[in-house]
Order: C-alpha cells, then structure tokens, then sequence
C-alpha cells in the first residue's frame, strides 16, 4: 500500500497484510511444512531445536545466528538420495545426487554429504577447497562454472574431480590443454541451454535463451561443443547437462528440458557414434518460505522424472544413461532458521485504516539479501515466549542503511513484540549465508549446529578484527 492510495475505501477488517497471509489462528503456534524436523514450542513458547533452547542458544552463542538442524539437513540429503536411487533403479540402474555447495557450504556440510552419500557440485575454486577439506571424495566432486579460471580448472584436474561442466568453447581448449599437459584425461559434461522458461523470478532463471549459461540447443552450439569435445585430446565426453532454474515448483519445465537434452543425446549417438553414459538435470526444486508454497516430496518428485526420462528415452529408442540431478536449496534450505534479536518496534501507520509494526533485528540484508533482491517471502515466529496478545500485521527489518533492508514483509507477529524478544526466520539455510556480505562493516553471524540436544559452531562469527584484517594500514 502506497501513501497516495491512503484515501481509498477499504473493506471492514481491511489490513496491511496480502491477501495470501492467513489471520493466524494462534499467533504462537508455528505453521506445519515450513520448519526443520527437531524444531518444536516448549510449553513457555520457547523454539528448540534437538531439545535445544533458542534461549539457551542465544546466551552462548549471540544473534544474528544461522540455526542448522543437523539431523534435517541430513535427513533431506539422504531422502534425495535414497528416493533418486529408487525411482532410476530400473531406468538406468540408479541416480546420483549433487548437492549444490552454492546453496550453503562449509567444511562440516561437506563432510555430512559425503558421510550421506552424496556427490557435490562445487562452483568455484573457495568451495572445491571446502569440499575437499570436508573429506569429499574429489571422484565425487563435479566443477561448475561460466568462467572458471585457469588455476581453478587446473586445480580441479590435479585432485582428480569426477567432471568438469563446460561452458563455452574457450574452456573446452583450456581444460584439453591442461589434460594434455598433465597427461590425464578429464571426464567434461556439456551445460546445455535447453531454452526452457522456467516459472520463477527472472534473476534465477537459467535455461531461456538470453542469458550468460551454457550453449545454446536451439542454435546447434550445444552440438558443436560435443563435436568440439571429441576431437580434442584428454578429454572424455560424460554426457550432456541442464539446469533451468531455481525456486520450480512443477515438473513440466524439467519435462521440457529433459526432452531436448535427450533429443540432442540421441543426436550425439547417431552422428558421432557416441553412446554418452551420463545426464544431469540439474536442481531447482522449491521449498515452502511461506504457506503459500506447496513442494513436492523427492519420493514424488524422483518418481515423476524417472517416468519422463524413461519415456523420452523410449520415444527417441535410445538407452536410458545414468541420471544425475542437483539439489541446493531442496536440502539445505528448511534445515536453518535464522535468529534474531529484537532491537526496536515502531508502529507505522500504513494508510488511514491500517498499521504496520515495523520490528528491526540484529541483523538484515547483510545475512538475507533474498528478500531484497528477488522479493522474496519469508515467515517468522516469536520464539523467546508465548504472548496472549492479538497478532498484528507486522514487518521484520534490519539494522542497515536501506529502506529496503527487509528480512521478512509480511507476517503476524503478537501485538506486544518488544526489544530483548527472539525472531526466528525459517528456511534461511539456501542462499542466505552463501550470499551474506559484511554491508555497513557488519560482522556475519556464525552458522550454529544442533543435533541430539547439544549445539555447536560449524562456522564461527566474523569479528571486527577479521573485517579489518584486510585493510592495508598506510598510517
Ligand atoms: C548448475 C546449477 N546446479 C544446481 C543449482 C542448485 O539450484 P537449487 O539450489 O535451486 O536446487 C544451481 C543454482 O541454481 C545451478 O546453477
Ligand atoms: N541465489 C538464488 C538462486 C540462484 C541459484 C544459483 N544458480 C536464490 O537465492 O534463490
């Protein structure tokens, strides 16, 4: 609502809140679906997680904190896993699942993936170190990338890492190069851009044509790049790869891109005599931030995708190759809440007949850029105490110099909300930390583990004197 629309009619009951936030029926109570397994409400309205108090975690460890479940983050890397396995059994004897480091990585992450028997798909040269310094498997590591450097191709060659994703012709010569010069061969997979337009906000789509990933299906650079692959030496063509998008919540997209991207393997067969034993389809797969938000389970998921590849296989009469796909944000994502602390509450009026509390926090778009950037919805709960208080429409903001330093805008949160509360925002555990700059010198928060009722840091808090390390002193 804007203030120039101040003197329009509203309804009886009229708020601030959208139409799709529901009047909570009990403001304490925490909406099924958008929470880690181990989180519950004590009988006093205290969050826990593992039987841990958020108070309890609050007092050791400071806010702003990430909050990971542990035995959740696990548990959904294992579902993927045991579901993908299941439901490709019989296509094509089974499907291995990436984790995608970018959604949140740290050295503890990469050692429960590996422990889970997970593969990781690393972006960059910082998460190919942090994958390897968890224990993964470099075997088990897929490299990722539209401009990937030199040293970290050739990094990703000397530890030995299952593929590398090329992205455009240039990368193809260099890594044939740094193969030839290490008297290797290097298994490389093709990012195909299938030309898909997948259903979610445009700065995470990836498969439509206009934009910086993969080659293109459509032009035959796709096909080029095989051809390409082929003839250079210490190279081993995989297979083909395609990712559309992130935040999808429907199979057609997939059906879309895994249709073309079968098409273009039948091609590879038929023209270069190439049966490619791989294909990866990526990941993208929504989460519930809000009860707006319905996603589908990996067991319904696996067994919807392993029907469409099964099938364009048949309609193309070519051998199903081994599937691959690339979760980040489906894993990590609901396992994290992020706690804060109340600073301030201003009540805001909105228009003549609505208000809005305005709750600012210790933290902000320096550890949730989400909402900022791609206006993301985001939920919240009082999580210090049970409150009798009717729920008011209200919005969580952060400490920043930014009108929109916005964590969570629309929610419910009990009218006498005051400073010294607890907020904690679920599914902040994707693209949250990842993406956390330290905007107005803030420190980030630390990542705080939980599991069988005992927390503990898997990455600490950033300090003053570790943003300062970096400055160059002329004095
Ligand atoms: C190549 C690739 N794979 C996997 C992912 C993971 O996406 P998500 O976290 O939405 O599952 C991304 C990010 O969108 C990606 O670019
Ligand atoms: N960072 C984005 C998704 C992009 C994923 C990387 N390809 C998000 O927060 O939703």
């Amino acid at each position: 609502m804007h203030a120039h629309e101040a003197g329009a009619l509203h309804a009886p009951g009229y708020s601030a809140a959208p139409e799709w936030l529901p009047w909570p029926a009990d403001v304490n109570a925490l909406e099924p679906g958008l929470w880690a397994r181990t989180v519950r409400k004590d009988d006093e309205g205290v969050l826990t997680v593992a039987d841990v108090p958020v108070t309890a975690i609050a007092a050791e460890f400071g806010t702003a904190a990430y909050v990971v479940d542990e035995t959740d983050f696990r548990a959904r890397a294992r579902d993927f896993r045991e579901a993908y396995d299941a439901a490709f059994a019989e296509v094509c004897g089974g499907a291995d699942v990436y984790y995608a480091g970018k959604a949140f990585l740290c050295t503890a992450v990469a050692r429960w993936m590996a422990e889970e028997g997970l593969h990781l798909d690393v972006c960059s040269g910082g998460e190919l170190e942090t994958a390897l310094r968890g224990g993964m498997p470099a075997a088990r590591i897929g490299l990722h990338g539209n401009n990937k450097s030199m040293a970290e191709l050739e990094r990703a060659v000397e530890v030995g890492v299952g593929r590398i994703v090329v992205d455009s012709h240039t990368e193809i010569d260099r890594v044939s190069a740094i193969a030839r010069e290490r008297g290797v061969e290097v298994g490389v997979m093709v990012r195909v851009t299938a030309g898909v337009e997948a259903h979610t906000h445009e700065f995470i789509a990836t498969a439509h044509e206009d934009q910086k990933f993969g080659f293109s299906l459509s032009t035959g650079e796709a096909f080029a790049a095989c051809e390409r692959i082929v003839a250079r030496p210490g190279l081993r063509l995989l297979g083909l790869h395609s990712h559309i998008g992130s935040q999808i919540f429907e199979t057609s997209g997939f059906e879309l891109s895994a249709r073309r991207v079968l098409g273009l393997h039948a091609r590879v067969r038929d023209e270069l005599g190439l049966a490619l034993p791989e294909i990866d389809l990526g990941g993208g797969f929504g989460i519930a931030y809000t009860t707006a938000h319905d996603p589908m389970t990996p067991a319904d998921l696996a067994a919807q995708m392993a029907e469409i590849v099964a099938r364009e296989c048949r309609g193309l009469g070519v051998e199903p190759p081994r599937v691959s796909i690339e979760p980040g944000r489906a894993i990590a994502g609901p396992s994290t809440f992020t706690l804060y602390e109340v600073g301030t509450v201003k009540r805001v009026q909105v228009d003549r007949a609505a208000s809005r509390l305005y709750v600012a926090v210790d933290g902000g778009m320096s550890d949730n850029i989400r909402t900022a950037l791609y206006g993301a919805d985001y939920s919240c709960t009082l999580a210090n105490r049970r409150s009798d208080a009717h729920p008011a429409v209200s919005r969580v903001v952060g400490r920043h110099c930014e009108s929109g330093d916005v964590i969570v805008r629309d929610e419910y949160l009990p009218a006498d909300v005051r400073p010294g509360d607890l907020i904690a925002v679920p599914g902040t555990g994707a693209y949250c930390r990842a993406m956390a700059s330290q905007y107005n010198h803030t420190p980030r928060p630390p990542v705080v583990a939980v599991r069988d009722g005992r927390a503990r840091l898997v990455v600490r808090r950033e300090t003053v004197e570790d943003l300062l390390a970096l400055d160059v002193d002329e004095a």
